[in-house]
C-alpha cells in the first residue's frame, strides 16, 4: 500500500528507480499538441455521411492508428460524473483504498501502483492504477470497488454506454474493410476491461513516465481522459511524439494489436505513452475492448493473390499468454504470430 506513488509523490529527487535511461526518457524536447490527429463527428454518420465516416475512420486508423470522437451518444453528464467518481476514488484516505490494494493480480479488482511486473520490473511507472473487468456487467459489477457509494452505478453505467460506442465503431471499421457489419459481434468483441489511471505531479518529468512506450493488446480501446495532457503518439514515419488534445468530452479511440491482425496490417496499432507534469494530477478511463478467450484471431477476408495472411491463426488465450512470456511486449509478440 505505501508503494502507491499517490501516498509519497511529493519527494525530490524522484527516486533512482523511477529514473528511465537517457534514450526512454521525454527530456526536455517540446511535443507538438494535435497536429492532424483527426477529429470525428459520429452523428454525421447518422445524418446521411455513413460512407463519408467509415472512411475518416479508416484513413485515421491507418495513418495513425487513433483519432478522437465526438457526438458520439455518450451524455456529457455521465462522462463528467465517471471521471469525477474515479478521481474520488484514487483522493480517498489511504484506509479506504486498503479494501482495494492487492498485490494478487490473479483478483477480479485490483489498486495497484506502475505496472502487474512490479516487481520483475527495474524501472517503475509514476502512476497508480485500479482494473477490473466490465462487460457483462451481472458477472463484474460486485467486484468493484464500494466506495465512493456511487461507484458502481457511474461506472457501470459509463461501461454499457462505452461498450455500444465501442460496437458502433467496430461496425462502421467492419464495413470499411469490407465486412458484415456484425463481423466483431461477440466473439471478437465480448470482454472489456476498465484500467482506471491516476497520474500524481512529478517534480522531475523529463526523467520519468506515467506510462511507458506501448501497443494495446486487445481489439479497440475507447479512453476518457481529463483535461490534462500527457497522452501522446508515436510517428515512427518521422519519429517524433505527438500529444493528444484533451478535448472536453469527446473519447479517444485507438487500434489494438489483435485488430491490427484481423485487418491483416491494414489498420495499424499505434505506440504510445503517457508523460508526467510538475503541477497536476491526471486521471484516465481506459475501456479495452477484446476478443473472448478462445476466439480464433485470424487475417479477415484475405485475398491470397493479393494480399497474403500476415499472421498465423491464434487464440486470444495464446497472444495472452505470449504477451505475459514476453514482459508485455506487444510487438514481440505479434512477431511469433507472424506468417
Ligand atoms: O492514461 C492514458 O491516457 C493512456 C493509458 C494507456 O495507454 C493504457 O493504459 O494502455
Ligand atoms: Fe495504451
Amino acid at each position: 500500500m505505501e508503494k502507491l506513488v499517490s501516498n509519497w509523490y511529493n519527494v525530490e529527487p524522484v527516486p533512482e528507480n523511477y529514473i528511465f535511461p537517457p534514450e526512454q526518457r521525454p527530456g526536455n524536447v517540446h511535443v507538438p499538441i494535435g497536429e492532424g490527429i483527426p477529429v470525428i463527428d459520429l452523428s454525421e454518420a447518422e445524418k446521411g455521411g455513413r460512407t463519408l465516416t467509415i472512411q475518416k475512420i479508416l484513413k485515421a486508423a491507418q495513418d495513425f492508428g487513433f483519432f478522437q470522437v465526438i457526438n458520439h451518444g455518450v451524455s456529457e453528464n455521465l462522462m463528467n460524473e465517471t471521471a469525477s467518481v474515479l478521481r474520488e476514488f484514487f483522493e480517498m484516505p489511504s484506509e479506504a483504498k486498503q479494501q482495494v490494494y492487492t498485490e494478487e493480480f490473479s483478483k477480479s479488482c485490483i489498486l495497484f501502483t506502475s505496472s502487474i511486473s512490479y516487481a520483475q520490473e527495474k524501472i517503475h511507472l509514476w502512476r497508480d492504477f485500479l482494473k477490473h473487468p466490465c462487460h457483462p456487467l451481472h458477472k463484474w459489477q460486485h467486484f468493484w470497488p464500494q466506495t465512493p457509494t456511487r461507484y458502481q452505478e457511474i461506472v457501470g453505467a459509463c461501461s454499457v454506454e462505452v461498450k455500444k460506442l465501442a460496437s458502433r465503431i467496430l461496425g462502421l471499421i467492419g464495413e470499411g474493410l469490407g465486412l458484415k457489419s456484425e463481423y466483431f459481434e461477440e466473439e471478437l468483441s465480448g470482454r472489456m476491461i476498465m484500467t482506471g489511471l491516476h497520474y500524481p505531479p512529478c517534480p522531475e518529468p523529463s526523467l520519468t513516465l506515467g506510462t511507458s512506450e506501448h501497443v494495446d493488446a486487445d481489439v479497440i480501446t475507447i479512453l476518457l481522459q481529463d483535461e490534462v495532457k500527457g497522452l501522446q503518439i508515436l510517428n515512427e514515419d518521422e519519429d517524433k511524439w505527438i500529444g493528444v488534445d484533451p478535448i472536453p468530452h469527446a473519447f479517444v479511440v485507438n487500434i489494438g494489436a489483435l485488430l491490427q491482425v484481423i485487418s491483416n496490417n491494414k489498420l495499424k496499432s499505434a505506440k504510445h505513452r503517457v508523460v508526467t507534469n510538475k503541477s497536476r494530477f491526471r486521471t484516465s478511463v481506459a475501456f479495452f475492448v477484446t476478443a473472448l478467450e478462445d476466439s480464433v484471431i485470424e487475417p479477415a477476408h484475405v485475398d491470397q493473390v493479393h494480399a497474403p495472411a500476415m499472421y498465423k491463426p491464434f487464440t486470444a488465450k495464446d497472444f495472452v499468454a505470449k504477451y505475459l512470456e514476453s514482459n508485455a511486449d506487444t510487438e514481440a509478440t505479434l512477431g511469433y504470430f507472424r506468417a
